[in-house]
C-alpha cells in the first residue's frame, strides 16, 4: 500500500503564486515510520495535509496502492478511509458534547456494527493507555490538554487507518504519555500500514523512525535513515532544524577524542551504552548499568547549545546562514494593488460614495451606472478575494432570481386554470430593489477584501473620533462595529474549523471550505457552542481591556497617512457620487 507523490506543488490557499510545495517526489512504502522534519512554516503540516487528502495539489498527482487520491477535483472517498489524520491542535479537531460521540462521529463512515465500534474504541483506549478521566460521556472541553492530545489521536487510531498521518503528535503530552505513543508507534509499525510524523520532538522520535525527510522552504533538504543524517547533521542544521541531543553528544565526545558517532547512536540507551564500552575499553572501570526503566524515563537532559554552535561554525557561511534562519523564505502575500495602498480613511470614504450613490438610484439606467464603478473597484483585488467574491455572488444572484420570481407571481381566484399569472412590472420593482442590494453587497465585499481589519478599525476610530468632538454619542456604535467586525472572521474560522474535520474525520468527499448537509445535524449546535464560547472569550478581554469605560475601543489612529492617491481617489469618489446624484435628477 505505497503512498506516493509525484512532482507535487501546493500553493497557498490567498495566494495561487506563493508556494508552500514545489515538486515534491516521495514513495512511503508499508511499514515504515517516517518523519516530516524542518523549521517552522517549511511546509510539514501543508504535506501532511495533502497526504491526507484534505486539499488538491496544485500539481502533481498523489496515489495510494496506485490510485489517484483525486479524480477531477473530488478526492476518492474509499481512499480516504484508508487515511487517518491527527491535526496538529487538538482542539481543532474535537467538536462533539461528549467522548463517546467524538468516537462515534469518527467511526461512522466505516459503517461498523456497535459491537465492533466498542472493541474498536477499547482498544484505542488501551492503546493510549487512557484511563478514569475518558468517561465516555465527559465533554472533550472538559479535558487537559494533554488528555486532548490523547483523546483526538484515540479517536484516529480507532479507525485503523492503512496510513496514520500525525501533526506534531506529542506536543502537550506528558512524558508518560509520550511513552504510550511511542510504544503504540512500535506495535503498530509491523501489524500493517505505514505512519508519517511531523515532529520537532527528534528526540523522541528518531530511534524509532526508519526515514528521515527534511524539508525546507516547500522542497526536500535531505531524505535518509536516522542515522546517516546523525552521521551527516549538515542538512539538520542548514534546514534550521534543531540537532538531536544524542547527536550533539556524540559530537561533544568526538571532540574530546571518544567516538562514537559512526555507530549512529541515536537513543540515550544505546549512546550510554556505547559511551560506557569506551571508558571500559579505556581505563578498564566497571559502569553499572541503570535498570532498564530509568533508562526509559523521560529524555536526556543535555542543553548545550554550543555544540550546536560549533558544528555550525565548522560549516560554510551560507550555510550557518540557512540553518540559523526559521523565517519562512516566502515573503507573505504582498498586494501591491492601489486599494491596498490607500489610507482606510480614503476607502471608508470611497465606500460611503458609493453606497450613498447606490441608493439614490430608482432606474435601471442608475443602477447600471453604480454598477460599473463597483465592478471596476474589482480589478486589483487579490485572487482569493475575487474567488470569495464569486462565492458570494453565486447565491446572492440565485436568491435574485428568486425573488424576482415570485414577487411576479400573481394568484387569480377566478378566472381559467392554472389560476397563477406573472406580472413583469412587479417582478421588475422587486428586481430593481434587489439589485440595489446586491450592489451595496458587492461594495460592502469589496471594501472588507481591500482593507485588513486593523486598518479599517482605525479608519473608523478617526471618523468617530469627529462624531465625539460634535458631542455625538459615539461608544455604544463603536462597540457595536468593533464586535461586529471581530465576529464575522471568527464565524468565517470556525465554519473552515468544521469543514476540516467533516473532511478529516467524516471522510466527506468535498471541496475545502465545503460541509456536507447531511453533517449539519451534527455539527450546528457544537459550531453554536463553539461560536458563544468564542463570544464569551471576546466578552472576557473586552472586560478586561475595560471596554465601554471610557477607554479608546478602537485603536489607535496615529499610523494613518493621507497620500497624493488618496487626494485623487476622494475626489474621483466625489465627482462619482455628484454623477450619480445628478443622474437620478
Ligand atoms: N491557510 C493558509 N494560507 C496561507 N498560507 C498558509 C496557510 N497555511 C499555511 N500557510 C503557509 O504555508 C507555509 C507552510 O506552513 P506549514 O503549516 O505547512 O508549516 P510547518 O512546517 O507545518 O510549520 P510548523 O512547524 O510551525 O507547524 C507557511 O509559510 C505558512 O505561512
Amino acid at each position: 500500500m505505497p503512498l506516493t507523490l509525484n512532482n507535487v506543488s501546493a500553493a497557498a490557499p490567498d495566494d495561487p503564486n506563493r508556494r508552500l510545495l514545489s515538486d515534491v517526489t516521495l514513495t512511503f512504502e508499508d511499514g515504515t515510520v517516517t518523519l516530516l522534519v524542518g523549521h517552522t512554516g517549511s511546509g510539514k503540516s501543508t504535506l501532511l495535509h495533502l497526504l491526507a487528502g484534505m486539499r488538491p495539489p496544485s500539481s502533481g498527482d498523489i496515489r495510494l496502492d496506485d490510485e489517484p487520491l483525486w479524480r477531477r477535483k473530488r478526492v476518492i472517498q474509499p481512499l480516504l478511509l484508508r487515511l487517518g489524520l491527527t491535526f496538529q491542535f487538538p482542539e481543532q479537531q474535537l467538536f462533539a458534547r461528549s467522548l463517546r460521540q467524538e468516537f462515534g462521529y469518527s467511526l461512522r463512515p466505516y459503517g461498523l456494527t456497535a459491537q465492533e465500534k466498542e472493541q474498536r474504541i477499547r482498544s484505542a483506549c488501551e492503546d493510549l493507555g487512557l484511563g478514569a478521566a475518558f468517561d465516555p460521556d465527559r465533554s472533550p472541553f472538559a479535558l487537559s490538554g494533554g488528555q486532548r492530545r490523547r483523546l483526538a489521536l484515540a479517536t484516529t487510531i480507532a479507525t485503523s487507518p492503512d496510513w496514520l498521518l500525525m501533526d506534531e503528535p506529542t506536543a502537550g503530552l506528558e512524558s508518560a504519555a509520550a511513552k504510550e505513543l511511542l510504544r503504540y508507534i512500535q506495535a503498530r509499525r509491523t501489524a500493517k500500514g505505514g505512519m508519517i510524523i511531523a515532529t520537532h520532538d527528534l528526540d523522541l522520535f528518531l530511534p524509532l523512525a526508519d526515514r528521515v525527510i527534511v524539508l525546507d522552504h516547500g522542497t526536500i533538504a535531505a531524505d535518509g535513515t536516522p542515522a546517516a543524517l546523525c552521521a551527516n547533521p549538515e542538512p539538520f542544521v542548514q534546514a534550521g532544524v534543531g540537532l538531536p541531543s544524542c547527536v550533539l553528544l556524540s559530537h561533544a565526545l568526538a571532540r574530546n577524542g571518544t567516538a562514537v558517532m559512526d555507530e549512529g547512536k541515536l537513543s540515550p540507551e544505546d549512546l550510554a551504552d556505547a559511551i560506557a564500552e569506551r571508558l571500559k575499553e579505556r581505563h578498564c572501570v566497571t559502569v553499572k548499568s541503570a535498570p532498564p526503566e530509568e533508562h526509559l524515563e523521560g529524555k536526556p537532559k543535555i542543553e548545550s547549545p554550543s555544540d550546536e554552535a560549533t558544528l555550525l561554525a565548522s560549516l560554510p557561511p551560507q550555510s550557518q546562514a540557512a540553518g540559523l534562519s526559521q523565517e519562512s523564505a516566502h515573503p507573505p502575500a504582498t498586494a501591491n494593488s492601489l486599494w491596498y495602498r490607500l489610507d482606510p480613511r480614503t476607502k471608508w470614504l470611497l465606500y460611503l460614495f458609493i453606497v450613498i450613490g447606490t441608493m439614490l438610484q430608482s432606474s435601471w439606467l442608475g443602477l447600471a451606472s453604480a454598477a460599473l464603478p463597483i465592478a471596476a473597484a474589482y480589478i486589483g483585488l487579490s485572487r482569493s478575494a475575487l474567488l470569495g467574491a464569486a462565492k458570494l455572488l453565486k447565491p446572492l444572484a440565485w436568491f435574485m432570481l428568486i425573488s424576482v420570481g415570485l414577487a411576479g407571481l400573481e394568484w387569480t381566484a377566478s378566472g381559467s386554470f392554472p389560476f397563477v399569472g406573472f406580472s413583469p412590472e412587479h417582478a421588475l420593482a422587486t428586481g430593481l430593489n434587489v439589485f440595489r442590494l446586491f450592489l451595496i453587497t458587492l461594495a460592502s465585499y469589496w471594501f472588507a477584501a481591500a482593507t485588513p481589519y486593523g486598518r479599517m478599525v482605525q479608519g473608523l476610530a478617526w471618523g468617530l473620533g469627529y462624531a465625539k468632538r460634535l458631542r455625538l454619542r459615539t461608544d455604544s456604535f463603536a462597540l457595536a462595529v468593533s464586535l461586529m467586525f471581530k465576529f464575522i472572521p471568527m464565524i468565517v474560522r470556525e465554519w473552515q474549523r468544521f469543514s476540516d474535520i467533516v473532511r478529516a474525520r467524516g471522510k466527506a468527499a468535498v471541496r475545502p471550505g465545503a460541509v456536507r448537509g447531511r453533517d449539519m445535524p451534527a455539527l450546528v449546535v457544537p459550531l453554536l457552542l463553539a461560536l458563544f464560547h468564542r463570544a464569551e472569550e471576546m466578552t472576557a478581554a473586552l472586560e478586561m481591556k475595560k471596554i465601554g469605560r471610557r477607554t479608546a475601543l478602537l485603536g489607535h489612529t496615529e499610523s494613518l497617512r493621507l497620500t497624493r492617491a488618496d487626494g485623487i481617489a476622494i475626489f474621483s469618489g466625489l465627482l462619482l457620487l455628484g454623477g450619480l446624484a445628478v443622474l437620478r435628477g
